[in-house]
């Protein structure tokens, strides 16, 4: 055995024979335990019989020095020591007298009785072999000692290759897979050493000693290097940290990592955990600074000129994308936050049972998009007629999700809905002013868009017929790439009906908002899509996305545009993990359907009127 420290290893101990491990050139109590083994054998007439595979110069480190040079004359051993290296085979010819071959033919050559005493085995390789060969040879040693590789796990049986020039090592449980298949029992363990004995001798002998054989009782001491997982897709090593045999290498566990720290975290943590804020920050703090502050539109508090310049901005924005961020709405975050969380348990947690219960015979389908894209979406609104079919205030059953499972989904969805209206008018407000400050010419068709507020008991919110669209994404089948490497999108690219949408959704990473880069393009297959994001959480000023629909496109004459959006799922094992879910809040800001219009062409109809044209010509489009 090369001499070698393992300082990583724990310092053997034994439960089996804990007081005989001794050394007098052995390295972690051989010496003793031989003698041990041997001193409750019955004495023997003659000399024993050793063999000593891997003999090294003789002595260092030796396993049968003690036996074959014993202080002791009565005690001498004769024995054969065998020795590959050249250097080594000189200086343990210096010691015994010499003798040259191969194991099973050597062990002949030196008429080595076949029921020999005892062999131990050490070449550093092909030890396994070695052992193997010897049995079938026919040696039946009383006692073997042989070595293995300590870093092996205990439970795994690895036989190196047969041939000198490979090593490797084989595992204990090899050893003692072969040496119980050949009527051997293990007795002790050092740390790299493993100690048999013959059956009859163990049964006669040894047995009132060594009760329990198994590897698991003798062998306590590993120098093994474990690997084990973090939740957050970290990997982390327990036991030896240095390469055994290459002592000036580490176990690094940074060279092991499997998942890039960027993509480090937890794939099923609930999206507004602790982690996510922190890790988000940064994007958070782009997004914020990307939004335009509407307060000076939804408080009746702000300074000279706020006005001009958040509508000019809105104007701007979303003259050029159709799409924009705005913060300083008033709803406070816990409002946002709880909306969402009914939402994700309506949509996400809560049993099949549950969603179908809102179920009503006209189930309503947004109708522009195509039905294979709609998610489960349950509508809550005033009375009216929706895209096409008649929808209002759906709850889920209390009998079916519990009492106050649906107490918290209404009153924080209404809650929700009735803020998000009135921030929905302001906006209205702010956009129409900002366009006919350019164009005082759209002032008359966006008249009913933004109707004077005559009766001031009545809230804004109920002039028109806004509807919130609850919307869950989940990964699924459309997550798989398509024949071309594509994936189909969850929503399609589509315009929204109304008049403008406003939404807010959680950082679920499964599905993403994009919207076509060229607001006027009208051709979804040569787009350039970009992500709509929204920070991970809705902060105390929460940031929603605002996106320009087609009746306020049409009344505008393209002054803002209602710029093409979809939805697409985001691939699995690609760079982001995105198992987690998403949920999306869409209010569809609509009219009254009675609402008169004037088209810019000075056309007038209904509003009902105008949907009904607008969603055939959709219809007839989807045909095609
Ligand atoms: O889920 C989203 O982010 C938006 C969905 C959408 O565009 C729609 O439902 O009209
Ligand atoms: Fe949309």
């Amino acid at each position: 055995m090369t001499p070698a420290v393992f300082e990583d290893a724990m310092v053997w101990s034994s439960t089996a024979a804990p007081n005989s491990a001794r050394n007098r050139t052995s390295q972690h109590g051989e010496d003793g335990i031989i003698g041990r083994i041997f001193s409750l054998f019955p004495q023997s007439p003659t000399p024993r019989f050793c063999v000593d595979v891997g003999a090294w110069d003789g002595k260092h480190l030796s396993n049968t020095y003690s036996l074959l040079c014993s202080e002791d004359p009565s005690m001498k051993w004769k024995g054969v020591l065998i020795e590959a290296d050249r250097e080594r085979f000189d200086e343990l010819r210096a010691l015994h007298s010499p003798i040259n071959s191969s194991l099973p033919k050597i062990l002949q050559r030196n008429s080595v009785p076949k029921d020999l005493d005892f062999i131990s085995i050490d070449v550093d390789g092909t030890d396994y072999w070695l052992l193997h060969d010897l049995f079938d040879a026919g040696w039946r040693p009383k006692v073997v000692l042989i070595e293995f590789n300590p870093t092996m796990p205990i439970d795994l049986v690895y036989i190196q290759p047969r041939s000198d020039r490979v090593r490797h090592g084989s595992s204990l449980s090899a050893l003692v897979e072969l040496a119980n298949k050949k009527g051997y029992t293990l007795v002790e363990t050092t740390l790299f050493n493993a100690f048999f004995v013959m059956n009859e001798l163990y049964e006669d002998h040894l047995a009132d000693e060594v009760h329990d054989t198994s590897i698991e009782a003798l062998h306590e001491v590993t120098t093994g290097t474990e690997l084990y997982q973090l939740y957050d897709g970290t990997v982390k090593l327990h036991g030896c940290k240095r390469m055994l045999w290459h002592r000036s290498y580490a176990i690094d566990e940074t060279k092991l990592q499997m998942v890039p720290s960027s993509e480090r975290g937890f794939p099923f943590a609930p999206s507004s955990n602790d982690e996510s804020i922190h890790q988000d920050d940064s994007r958070d703090e782009q997004i914020r600074a990307s939004a335009i502050n509407i307060a000076s539109y939804c408080t009746d508090d702000f300074e000279d000129g706020a006005r001009e310049k958040c509508r000019a901005k809105l104007y701007e924005t979303l003259m050029t994308s159709g799409f924009a961020l705005i913060r300083g709405t008033g709803m406070s975050g816990s409002t946002c936050r709880d909306c969402l969380r009914s939402a994700k348990s309506f949509l996400h947690e809560a049993d099949e049972a549950v969603r179908r219960s809102t179920l009503t015979k006209d189930r309503a389908r947004r109708g522009y998009s195509p039905i294979c894209t709609e998610n489960f979406a349950s509508l809550v609104g005033k009375k009216g007629p929706n895209d096409l079919v008649k929808k209002t205030n759906v709850w889920p059953d209390a009998t079916v999700w519990g009492e106050k499972e649906v107490e918290f989904f209404k009153t924080s969805i209404g809650d929700y809905y009735c803020g998000l209206c009135k921030v929905a008018e302001s906006v209205l407000q702010a956009i129409c002013e900002g366009i006919t400050a350019n164009d005082p010419k759209l002032k008359k068709p966006l008249e009913a868009i933004v109707k004077p507020c005559n009766d001031s008991n009545k809230p804004l919110s109920e002039s028109h017929t806004s509807i919130l669209t609850l919307l869950g994404y989940q990964p699924g089948t459309r997550h798989k790439r398509g024949s071309k490497g594509f994936m189909k999108p969850l929503v399609a690219a589509h315009t929204d009906v109304g008049v403008i949408t406003v939404l807010l959704f959680d950082s679920g990473e499964c599905a993403s908002l994009q919207r076509a880069e060229d607001a006027s393009s009208a051709d979804p297959e040569n787009s350039t899509w970009l992500d709509v994001d929204l920070p991970s959480i809705p902060a105390d000023d929460p940031i929603f996305v605002v996106n320009v629909a087609d009746c306020l496109s049409e009344l505008s004459a393209g002054a803002v545009r209602s710029t093409l959006h979809r939805v697409v799922p985001r691939p699995f094992g690609d760079s982001k993990i995105c198992r987690a879910v998403r949920t999306c809040l869409a209010l569809f800001v609509g009219l009254e359907p009675n609402d008169c219009l004037t088209l810019p062409s000075g056309e007038n109809m209904t509003y009902e009127e105008w949907r009904k044209k607008r969603i055939a010509k959709a219809t007839s489009a989807m045909k095609e």
